[in-house]
């Protein structure tokens, strides 16, 4: 028994979590997996409800589950108010102490001529960015005048060392290249980072590793995406990158993630926001909600499931059912129940075969 805790959050949050979730629970079922869903308060709704984004009653649900899925926060009505939505989010990976941020990127088949960027050019990329999330200016200390304001940026050498391990770790499964981004030629946290990661590196030694600098990678990897294997940086420059490498899939839509750290809980989201510009319309791509389902999946052990449903985004893919950020017409509901179909398909087909009376 494992107990999933799901923030649907705002905007388009709860259209795609609905889709995810309900994937889990079909694959439950037909598991026996047993798995357990909890719903609970986030971000602007919670803040409607309770005035905190992140309301104690949730904290405790989070801290007592095995998973969190979460959608997505804030929205525009909350913009101006005193407490922001993306304000629950940070406290939540803080306490949960989520350091580590994985988000792969990949081509998918039938896609490559819908990227923005030349088939030629995104072929064959895959790529994880292993993002620093709880430290750096999004953590330090913050004065927010009306004449001037300044945001802290600190990182440790502990902390340094820690996401480092993780993304040698990721690369050893991989194609063993470690890509450090950084801004060493200007901050000092960046030539404290890079001294650091140099160190863990010489644990590694099967492991390749590079210094990059953030604004020539911004460049780099979208000139030259299949260049990268895993590419590791702190937390503002993860999260600016790993929009950037939607680019490469073709649409932000189709990004999972997974943070963990040092509680044996971790949540699972979607890379995307909340957007409001489509939100309520049914015309998100769920598939960034529904791969990072199966990351869930790999977290709680369960690895065959975890490849049945991502198999099953791809079939969806491949099968043409394309939502309209991929240039399609197939509503979120609808590009759901076809991996759930998909899921279904493929559970059926590993069947072990009755035995002839
Ligand atoms: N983890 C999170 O909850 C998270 C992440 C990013 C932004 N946000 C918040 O979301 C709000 C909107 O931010 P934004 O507009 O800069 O970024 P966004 O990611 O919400 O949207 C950017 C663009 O991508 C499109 N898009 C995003 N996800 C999509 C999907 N699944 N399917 C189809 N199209 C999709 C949107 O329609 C929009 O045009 C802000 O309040 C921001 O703080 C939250
Ligand atoms: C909403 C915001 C605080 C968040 C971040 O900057 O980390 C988002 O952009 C993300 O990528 O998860
Ligand atoms: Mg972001």
């Amino acid at each position: 028994m494992a107990k999933i805790v799901i923030l649907a959050g705002d905007g388009i949050g709860p259209e795609v979590a609905r889709e995810a979730e309900a994937c889990l629970r079909l694959i439950s079922g037909a598991r026996g997996l047993g798995l357990t869903f909890e719903d609970h308060l986030f971000g602007g709704a919670a803040i409607d409800a309770s005035g905190d984004p992140f309301p104690e009653e949730t904290q405790r649900a989070c801290e007592n589950s095995d998973a969190i899925l979460l959608g997505a926060v804030g929205g525009p009505k909350w913009d101006g108010g005193s407490v922001r939505p993306e304000a629950g989010l940070l406290k939540m990976r803080g306490t949960l102490g989520l350091f580590a941020n994985l988000r792969p990127a990949r081509t998918y088949a039938g896609l490559e001529s819908f990227s923005p960027l030349r088939a030629d050019i995104v072929k064959g990329a895959d790529m994880l960015v292993v993002r620093e999330l709880t430290g750096g200016l999004y953590f330090g200390d913050k004065v927010e005048g009306t004449e001037e304001a300044s945001d802290l940026c600190t990182y440790s050498r502990g902390e340094v060392e820690r996401i480092a391990r993780v993304a040698f770790e990721a690369a050893r499964k991989r194609r063993k290249k470690v890509t450090s981004v950084d801004k060493a030629n200007v901050l000092a946290t960046s030539r404290l980072w890079r001294r650091v990661v140099t160190e863990v590196a010489t644990q590694y030694p099967d492991v390749e590793l590079e210094h990059a600098l953030v604004d020539s990678t911004a460049m780099a990897l979208i000139t030259h995406p299949t260049r990268f294997d895993v590419i590791l940086t702190e937390n503002l420059f993860g999260d600016i990158l790993s929009d950037e490498m939607s680019v490469i899939g073709g649409s932000i839509g189709l990004l999972a993630s997974a943070s963990t750290g040092t509680t044996g809980t971790a949540v699972f989201e979607p890379i995307h926001g909340s957007a409001p510009d489509i939100a309520g319309q049914d015309f998100a791509n769920p598939a960034g909600a529904i791969a990072s389902a199966a990351m869930l999946l790999d977290h709680l052990g369960h690895s065959a499931e975890a490849r049945i449903l991502e198999a099953a985004v791809e079939q969806a893919i491949a099968g043409g059912f394309r939502t309209r950020d991929l240039g399609g017409g197939t509503r979120c509901s609808e590009f759901g129940e076809q991996v759930r179909l998909s899921v279904d398909a493929q559970l059926t087909a590993n069947q072990p075969k009755l035995a002839s009376a």
